[in-house]
């Protein structure tokens, strides 16, 4: 299972290097859960990773607002990501989750046929009134993106197992893969949560708040030992 860490800026991007994650994924927490940077913030970060290293960029918690998006790939693209990951936050059901996807298929893809797109759902949908989690594999798959996500839409300290029990993560995954798609989860999660979803088959997880400073995704930083104790944690279940 491979780990994503997601820095803010140049200075956390250098300590999730250092500490050893496989894809660096740059995110702005103070526009929310999967906030968009800068393309500037992401030209950087790419220009200073390592070329094998993969980088990934999020577009936002988007609306249902289909061109807006496919543009915001368009530039995420051009800066630099080679995964872009959108949070499907205004999309109320498939169709609409899935005319979203599509623009960015569409942008990115045929640009570069390698990059790699990543559809995101919310496990606390319902809080939000997005679509409901478990049609994110079909969406993934109708829109023609390679990774289906989830993550919580909410950072109040619950995590991703508080909104989604172990048995439906696990469908998800399975789901996810039948349709030959990877997956990747996040919601702070915890260390000790890492177990279950490498035990579930889940490709990437995704974390922010447990690799910073004091396990605060918003008031602390990303430090380089703790993505290398993860990165070890995650490395000792092969
Ligand atoms: O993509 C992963 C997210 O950045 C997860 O952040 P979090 O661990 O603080 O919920």
């Amino acid at each position: 299972m491979l780990l994503l860490v997601s820095p803010i800026d140049k200075e956390e991007a250098v300590e999730a290097i250092e500490g050893g994650s496989d894809i660096v994924d740059v995110k702005n927490p103070k526009e929310g859960s999967l906030g968009a940077n800068f393309p500037w913030v992401i030209k950087e970060i790419r220009e200073m990773t390592p070329k094998d290293m993969l980088v990934s960029a999020t577009l936002g918690d988007v609306p249902y607002k289909p061109g807006t998006i496919s543009l915001a790939a368009y530039g995420a693209l051009t800066a630099g990501a080679d995964y872009i990951k959108c949070g499907l936050f205004g999309t109320k059901n498939h169709k609409e989750a899935v005319e979203v996807m599509e623009g960015i298929v569409k942008a990115v893809k045929g640009e570069n046929e390698d990059s790699i797109v990543v559809a995101s759902g919310y496990a606390d949908a319902h809080r939000i009134g997005a679509i409901d989690p478990m049609e994110i594999p079909s969406v993934a798959n109708d829109s023609g993106a390679d990774i289906a996500m989830l993550d919580t839409a909410v950072k109040d300290g619950k995590t991703l197992f508080d909104h989604l029990p172990l048995e439906k993560l696990k469908i998800f995954v399975d789901e996810a893969h039948g349709y030959g798609l990877k997956t990747a989860l996040a919601g702070s999660v915890k260390k000790e949560q890492l177990k279950d979803l490498y035990d579930m088959g889940c490709d990437i997880v995704g974390v922010r708040g447990v690799a910073c400073v004091g396990g605060d995704r918003n008031t602390g930083k990303i430090h380089r030992d703790a993505v290398k104790e993860l990165k070890s944690f995650l490395d000792s279940f092969k």
